[in-house]
């Protein structure tokens, strides 16, 4: 399919809700169309998903989502033989299906993934955009619309989890963060129903939540948690419990920095 037909009468409102917060959606346009792979970096919950799948919905790819995780092998990119009705039959993976149906395939955490997995990567991730299937003794050539994303959290990078120079030098990237105040606000409100002053108060508490990180925390809370803390309260939860159960207790099991983080709501809440 030319690139130049692809999705070009796509209606905003039908999309998965995005809202965008720098250059992000042209940078990923200007990545499909050079045919260039993305990672995206940033903190758990602050859009990076979401992101991927409005600009999937934009470009009219489909898109296949996989989260990387110790186990998972190569087999469960590219595909196995399976037994079915006394027969074998190789049954495509996520990563095969896209290279074959020119979609968009996303790789969460994929400082995750073992090593068996980056290297069917790397073919797919320079200019020969290739993908070997050993097993059917194929070798997939990814058309022009396939796009290959892959996305970590830079905060839980340990030495024996990171990604090889020649791995991340194979793609673009762009950095993500917790959206600026007003921009969160919209997100929050929009996306829990909770007016757009509450959700301010909100914004608000998550920056001195987040100015905590580092102390005696793992994480910022994410624009997720935010999002949960706000339906709760347009559900009629009374907002201390809904603080509670979505800003305290996810983030901390420290009976200490629970109490700290509580100080910071009743300082906001009363
Ligand atoms: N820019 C944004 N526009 C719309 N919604 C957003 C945005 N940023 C965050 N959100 C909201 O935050 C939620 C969490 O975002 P998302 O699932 O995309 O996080 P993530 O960065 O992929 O997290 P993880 O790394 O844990 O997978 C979304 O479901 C959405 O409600």
């Amino acid at each position: 399919m030319p690139l130049s037909s692809v999705a070009a009468h796509v209606d905003e409102r039908e999309l998965p809700f995005y809202e965008s917060v720098g250059n992000e959606c042209s940078m990923f346009e200007h990545a499909f169309r050079q045919r260039l792979p993305l990672l995206l970096k940033g903190p758990t919950g602050c859009g990076k998903t979401r992101f991927v799948s409005h600009m999937a919905a934009k470009l009219g790819r489909p898109l296949f989502t996989i989260s990387c995780h110790d186990d998972l092998t190569s087999a469960d990119l590219t595909g196995r033989y399976l037994l079915q009705g006394g027969e074998t039959r190789w049954v495509d993976g996520p990563l095969t299906r896209a290279v074959r149906e020119g979609g968009i395939c996303y790789l969460d955490e994929v400082v995750e993934a073992r090593k068996d997995v980056t290297v069917v990567l790397h073919p797919l991730t320079d200019d020969r955009r290739l993908l070997p299937l050993e097993r059917t003794g194929e070798l997939l050539e990814a058309p022009d619309d396939f796009m290959l994303v892959v996305s970590y959290n830079p905060g839980y990078q340990h030495i024996l989890k990171s990604l090889k120079p020649s791995t991340r030098q194979r793609f673009l990237a762009l950095s993500f963060d917790f959206p600026p105040p007003k921009i969160e606000r919209d997100i929050v409100a929009r996306e829990s129903g909770l007016p757009g002053e509450q959700c301010a108060a909100l914004v608000n508490l998550a920056a001195s939540l987040r100015a905590m990180k580092g102390q005696d925390l793992e994480e910022g809370v994410s624009t997720r948690l935010l999002v949960y803390c706000a339906t709760l309260i347009a559900a009629g939860v009374p907002i201390l419990e809904a603080a509670r159960a979505t800003l305290v207790e996810p983030l901390s099991d420290d009976a200490d920095v629970q109490e700290g983080l509580m100080e910071a709501i009743h300082a906001t809440f009363g």
